[in-house]
């Protein structure tokens, strides 16, 4: 909603009831925020907010313990829903308030709400006047069309209009069945991949039990596999997907497309691009495992290539349990709130950090691990 819009007004007694995690409002001085949606999202956790609600936010977002980003800021504006009415205290003077409103109009007269002059007087004087509304009729691209076919136009523009957050869902294909093929809900991943996962697990662990395994290190040294080496295995395997994770993270969805590729600009979208655009399109938060199956199967051949058929298959399964283990865990950073001062809290803080602020830096998802070697960890804040 644009600000320029007539606003409707609210009491304060009517803000303040809306304090409950079904509906939840705050203020920005006198502007009135519906942040309902928003709560479970919140990396800072949802009781901070709901702890606030019905009251103003104007420290909070500044920070300590935080200090937003302009993406934090411009994505309030889309709860905007209108102004505080501090002159009517009361819900009965805002009844009469409505009623005079009603009499003016029905007399010809102007109605008493404020002007765009009036509301543009009130944004210069706000800290939040550099908050820019999100404002659907004025953006680069048609919402209303498909968007697949759209942003390899945008050009240079495209970087900087992908990385510039929205709470909306994304239309990429015009065509029904096209479109269906790109959304995958996230149950898919496990009920395809983890059946795989138990199988090749119990066909390595019985095939090691069985006591004939060996890796051949030279033609005169062989060394015996022990069953109990399978847990071992599994873990390498696991251990080199976050390493597979952080690489197709910064490398393949990060690339930059040259601006006056189209082609490359439309992959980019299709294949990251539309998940910054909008990081809460719960539809399109895991991969679909016709996709996926391209890396797996590219990774099963890698290993089967280079490794003893028992120890690639090990390695290999555990790779695919890392997989299945980040997506769900991908999926959970976006949707789910966990509990302050725990693992996922600071993965959930890390990762929308990336979304939001930082999109050159914070490319582990499970762990920040690899970001410690290739110097792309998001600095701490400080104030
Ligand atoms: C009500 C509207 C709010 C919105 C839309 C919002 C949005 C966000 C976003 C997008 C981030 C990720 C980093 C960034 O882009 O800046 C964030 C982080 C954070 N927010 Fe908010 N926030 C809101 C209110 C609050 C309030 C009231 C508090 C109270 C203190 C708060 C505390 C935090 C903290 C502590 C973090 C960082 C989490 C961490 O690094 O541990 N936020 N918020
Ligand atoms: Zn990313
Ligand atoms: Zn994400």
């Amino acid at each position: 909603m644009s600000p320029s819009t007539s606003p409707r007004f609210f009491t304060e007694r009517e803000v303040a009831r809306h304090s409950t995690t079904d509906s939840c409002w705050v203020l920005l001085g006198s502007r009135v925020y519906d942040v309902t949606a928003f709560l479970r999202m919140h990396p800072g956790g949802e009781a901070l907010i709901r702890s606030r609600a019905g009251k103003d936010v104007s420290r909070e977002i500044e920070g300590p313990p935080h200090r937003h980003s302009e993406n934090a800021r411009s994505w309030m504006e889309q709860y905007y829903i209108g102004e505080l009415d501090r002159e009517s205290g009361t819900d009965e003077a805002q009844t009469l308030r409505e009623r005079r409103k009603v009499g003016e109009q029905t007399e010809g007269k102007a109605a008493k709400k404020p002007t765009k002059e009036k509301v543009d007087e009130d944004d210069k004087n706000s800290p939040y006047s550099r908050c820019r509304p999100v404002d659907l009729d004025k953006d680069l691209v048609d919402w209303t069309k498909p968007l697949a076919w759209q942003v390899g136009h945008l050009g240079e523009k495209y970087d900087a209009w992908v990385h510039q957050p929205v709470d909306r869902p994304i239309r990429l294909f015009g065509n029904a069945f096209l479109e269906a093929g790109t959304k995958t809900s996230w149950y898919w991943v496990p009920v395809v991949w983890l059946p795989l996962v138990f199988y090749l697990s119990w066909y390595c662990y019985t095939t090691m039990a069985k006591g004939t395994s060996r890796i051949d290190v030279t033609s005169d040294l062989s060394i015996p596999i022990h069953k109990y080496m399978f847990p071992m295995f599994f873990l390498m395997g696991w251990f080199l997907w976050t390493f597979i994770e952080y690489c197709i993270h910064r490398f393949v969805f990060h690339m930059k497309p040259p601006a006056h590729n189209y082609y490359l600009i439309t992959l980019h979208f299709l294949l990251h691009g539309q998940h910054h655009k909008s990081p809460f399109d719960g539809s399109r938060l895991v991969f679909p495992p016709g996709l996926a199956s391209l890396v797996v199967g590219t990774f099963y051949i890698f290993l089967l290539s280079t490794l003893p058929e028992i120890l690639g298959v090990s390695v290999f399964v555990g790779g695919l349990c890392g997989y299945v283990v980040y997506d769900m865990i991908h999926y959970y950073l976006h949707y789910g709130s966990p509990k302050r001062g725990t693992y996922l809290y600071s993965l959930k803080a890390y990762h929308v950090k990336h979304h939001f602020e930082h999109q050159k830096t914070g490319f582990g998802i499970t762990t920040t691990f690899w970001d410690h070697p290739f110097n792309t960890v998001i600095p701490d804040e400080k104030f």
